[in-house]
């Protein structure tokens, strides 16, 4: 059987997503129309294949998910650096692998999210009073909306100010996870294991130096939030969480703690600039489509009324608001091209060869901008996920939740928290402000352009808004509640 096809005459070292001006999953999903929905390429030794369709996708990564759920290896980032127990990383053949998950599903599944739900009303809260105080730095708000509730559920602590130390320092790890993980399988070393056996004193190995730099600072970065928590377990006054909870624990191991610090460092590195991309993807939508905010805003009204903020319960009843947030994740998917698997078998799909070992690398945009399933793809158009679609539709499209969270046995397993987190933000968001555009200094309303950055996780470029209550009512509701 042949490979499946795709561009083959780039010099090894050539890497064409990254080097590329236009954004990756956008070349990727025109290989699509060249070379249909499963491609694949070489860079260095590594054999990649994209998938662009949700068919595909599916057929391999949920269906034969029991070969199609490892994670590609990286001598440089997994073994040197010690990334290979990241919950991002680790081999689904590694016996943390069910740990990990069960104790995310005994802290954030679906049932056990409902304990966090006060912690996600306040800062909510504390999200909106940032908002009606400094509008034009929505995006810092975000993320500290972000990652407050991840930082609470995983260590127990509580930001209180805008120049957190505990934020600063956790921020550092994530940096430094995010630039770190991000070069996987592109050192040298990963093409040529043997290179890790290099005297670190040889001028050609600066990369094991480089490594070891990486790995201290890993592993500072790592302890260091697990200690504060240790710290006041020892003083009597911790607060409950994730962390508090395994570190109490009478008998526990050394293997323990350490699983316990991956899986807490997990919470927060999964959560924090995910849901945070999410939500500055909203604020441009809004500001491009005022009828639409003002359709979300009007049912608000209807269901909620403006005498409170709406709850997680009034989810079921708000139609609309729910099609607008699954029309945000469709329209820029967080991780376009999520994180990649790897087949740990030979395989056959579709009359194509897939090596064992091969990358899988799996085109989520490309996948929620079908122009079969999703008619005028470009379009931002919360009615495509409504059942009352006009005539000319049929049916509400399919739910782009069953895709941006990834698939198989690596599924996102904070789906629960994001849902919630992003239905209360948004659905506050709108009730209390009218989010339009900014003007310049001439009066001149500014369109924000939508373009979005490479990356993992990918976020919207800067662009400017304006973000202006509602009314003098609707900020009497940013004082209720308890703080
Ligand atoms: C809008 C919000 C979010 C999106 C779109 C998202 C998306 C994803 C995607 C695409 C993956 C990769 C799945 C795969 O490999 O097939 C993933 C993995 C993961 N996510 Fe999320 N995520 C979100 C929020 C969160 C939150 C809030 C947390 C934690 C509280 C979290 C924790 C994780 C973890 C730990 C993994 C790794 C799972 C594994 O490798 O087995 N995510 N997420």
């Amino acid at each position: 059987l042949s490979l499946p096809p795709g561009p083959r005459n780039w010099p090894w070292h050539y890497s064409p997503p990254v080097k590329s001006t236009q954004k990756s999953w956008i070349r990727y999903a025109e290989w699509k129309k060249v070379y249909g929905p499963v491609a694949s390429y070489t860079r260095r030794k590594s054999f990649i294949i994209v998938i662009n369709t949700a068919k595909a996708a599916v057929d391999l990564l949920e269906k034969r998910s029991r070969i199609y759920s490892d994670r590609p290896a990286s001598v440089m980032v997994g073994e040197l650096m010690e990334f290979d127990r990241s919950f991002f990383r680790l081999s689904i053949s590694n016996p943390r692998f069910q740990i990990y998950r069960k104790l995310f599903h005994q802290e954030l599944g679906p049932q056990a999210v409902k304990a966090h739900i006060s912690t996600l009303e306040r800062e909510t809260r504390t999200y909106l009073r940032n908002l009606l105080r400094e509008p034009a730095n929505f995006r810092k708000h975000i993320k500290r909306f972000s990652s407050s509730i991840v930082i609470k559920i995983a260590f127990g602590y509580s930001v209180v100010s805008e120049n957190d130390h505990f934020v600063g320092l956790v921020n550092a790890w994530f940096d430094h996870a995010n630039s770190q993980l991000a070069t996987a399988g592109q050192w040298m070393v990963d093409s040529y294991p043997f290179l890790k056996h290099l005297p670190r004193w040889l001028p050609g190995a600066a990369f094991l130096r480089f490594a070891d730099e990486e790995r201290k600072k890993h592993r500072e970065l790592l302890s260091a939030p697990l200690n504060w928590v240790k710290t006041q377990i020892a003083e009597g006054k911790e607060i409950p969480s994730f962390a508090s909870r395994r570190l109490s624990r009478p008998q526990r191991s050394p293997e323990d703690d350490d699983i316990t610090k991956y899986v807490a460092a997990s919470i927060y590195f999964g959560g924090g600039d995910t849901n945070a991309a999410a939500l500055i993807t909203f604020i441009l939508l809004m500001v491009l489509h005022p009828e639409i905010q003002q359709r979300a805003r009007e049912e608000l009204d209807r269901v909620v009324g403006t005498d409170r903020l709406p709850n997680i319960d009034d989810a079921e009843n708000l139609p609309y608001v729910n099609a607008l947030i699954k029309e945000v994740l469709r329209f820029h998917p967080v991780a376009p091209l999520a994180v990649p698997h790897r087949v740990t078998e030979d395989d056959e799909y579709d009359g194509m060869r897939i090596p064992k070992g091969s990358t899988i690398v799996v085109n989520i945009w490309s996948i929620l901008h079908d122009e079969s399933v999703y008619p005028n793809h470009m379009k931002f158009d919360p009615e495509r996920h409504l059942s009352n679609l006009t005539k000319s539709q049929a049916g509400p499209q399919p739910d782009p939740r069953n895709y941006v969270f990834g698939f198989g046995r690596r599924v996102c397993p904070g789906i629960h928290l994001a849902e919630v987190a992003l239905f209360l933000a948004i659905s506050s968001t709108l009730a209390v402000f009218e989010i339009s555009k900014a003007t310049d200094k001439d009066g001149n309303l500014i369109t924000p352009r939508v373009a979005f950055a490479e990356g993992i996780v990918s976020f919207a470029n800067a662009f400017d808004c304006a973000i202006t209550p509602r009314s003098l009512a609707v900020m009497d509701l940013l004082n209720l509640g308890e703080d």
